[in-house]
């Protein structure tokens, strides 16, 4: 849907992907509670997490569907995003219960790719993929079963969602690269098609 008027900076879905940012600081204030391993704290900061994550689910959605779909939305949702993932992994790192290396290649992954996408704002806006968001649905599953406290017997469960994550992150990163070396090819050549007519001329 093409709306008929600018559409508001300040609207439902931009009030969503903020409100996730905000919900992130609590989230961690619950998780570190005690020892960080403390049951129902951790079933608290997962309830925090669970909700910034179903505000994922719909500030896109709305958006679209009502036409409410701004350059500062393209840009701040998956920065939220990887705030909420990325403060989760941290935390989680620190704690013990995940790997400092997966944390650092899915953070370096959301990083970089968080740069390029700033970086190629004078071309064009790299809105999210359709595997872009596969991934940080994944990622969030994957992050949640840690969070929660979980009967060792199925730990194998929570490492092969947080595998997919990884295999996800790092193969989604890899097609933004593509994306973006297209997007400046293609803008090297407009500008220089440009620069030929107007010497021709
Ligand atoms: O693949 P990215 O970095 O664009 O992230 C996807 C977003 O998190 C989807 O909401």
């Amino acid at each position: 849907m093409i709306p008929d008027r600018p559409v508001p900076l300040v609207n439902l879905p931009n009030i969503l992907t903020v409100s996730r940012i905000l919900l992130v600081p609590i989230g961690l204030i619950f998780l570190f509670q005690g020892d960080g391993h403390e049951p129902w704290w951790r079933v608290a900061a997962w309830t925090i997490f669970a909700i910034a994550a179903i505000t994922d689910r719909y500030d896109g959605h709305i958006a679209r569907k009502r036409g409410l779909i701004t350059n500062f939305g393209k840009i701040a949702d998956p920065i939220a995003d990887k705030a909420l993932t990325g403060a989760a992994l941290v935390s989680l790192s620190i704690l013990g219960d995940i790997y400092w290396w997966v944390t650092i290649v899915i953070l370096s992954r959301e990083i970089g790719i968080t740069l390029l996408r700033l970086a190629l704002l004078r071309y064009e806006v790299i809105a999210a993929s359709a595997g872009g968001k596969l991934k940080t649905f994944v990622q969030i599953c994957a992050i949640g079963l840690y969070v929660l406290p979980f009967p060792g017997f199925l730990e194998w469960f929570r490492f092969g969602f947080m595998a997919l994550a990884l295999l996800l992150t790092v193969g989604t990163g890899l097609d933004y690269i593509v994306k973006a070396v297209k997007i400046v090819a293609s803008g090297r050549k407009r500008a220089t098609n440009k620069t030929n007519s107007t010497e021709s001329a």
